[in-house]
């Protein structure tokens, strides 16, 4: 199983990300520019996609993060994680459950859950999960159907309860990575601060300078 050394996973979302002009190409180009820049874990995520558009991305996917030496996750799709030969799988809420999964794949993936409150992040630690995804922080038009976002208070009382790396998802721009890190966490995971860029390059140095 691959370890956890990473500070900042760019997650993967066309739908969001291809409607702005400046991104306005492949999602393979736009990945690429960040691991150049320095990216070291990639999470696809693309509710939209096919089985099978899906699977050929992961396929393309794994062979551009191994290039560069990054790990790479897939979310929801144990199956798709494991064809792939991915690094991990990140369980939404609604995903087969923990304990099912590492049964499944033993200790070939990592095991990412998306977790949106203490309970949830304790419930994710006891079930046997790698490491969590804790959010929304922040206000972030993708989740906005989900109320408001739980803020970086949360970050802290998760990790004094729960023995797991932490990182913070929803609305981390550049302006508040410092005050997450300050708050607990381990690392961030990014969709629109880099993929709605019109400098991938540059914001993705940013975000790693701010990290070291
Ligand atoms: C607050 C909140 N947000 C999102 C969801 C469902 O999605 P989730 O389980 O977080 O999966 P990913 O977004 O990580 O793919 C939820 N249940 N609650
Ligand atoms: C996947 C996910 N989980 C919680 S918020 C979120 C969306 C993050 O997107 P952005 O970085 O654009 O706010
Ligand atoms: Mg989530």
């Amino acid at each position: 199983m691959a370890n956890i050394d990473f500070q900042l996973m760019l997650i993967t979302d066309t739908a969001a990300t291809t409607a702005a002009t400046a991104t306005a190409r492949p999602i393979t180009e736009a990945v690429e520019e960040a691991l150049k820049a320095g990216v070291k874990a990639v999470q696809i995520r693309e509710k939209a996609m096919s089985t099978q558009e899906l699977t050929a991305l992961a396929m393309e996917l794994r062979q551009i993060t191994k290039h560069f030496g990054a790990l790479l996750f897939i979310n929801d799709r144990v199956d798709v994680a494991l064809c792939a030969e991915a690094d991990g799988v990140q369980l939404t809420g609604t995903s087969i459950p923990i304990d099912a999964v590492r049964r499944l794949a033993g200790d070939k993936l990592l095991i990412g859950k998306s977790t949106h409150s203490l309970d949830e992040a304790f419930d994710a630690r006891k079930k046997g999960a790698d490491y969590i995804l804790l959010g929304p922080i922040y206000e972030t038009p993708s989740k906005a159907k989900y109320g408001e976002p739980i803020g970086p208070e949360v970050i802290l009382k998760v990790k004094h309860r729960v023995k797991l790396p932490v990182f913070a998802v929803g609305g981390i721009k550049p302006h508040n990575v410092k005050e997450v890190m300050e708050f607990g966490a381990d690392g961030i995971a990014v969709i629109s601060g880099i993929l709605s860029s019109d400098n991938i390059a540059d914001v993705t140095e940013k975000y790693l300078e701010l990290l070291r």
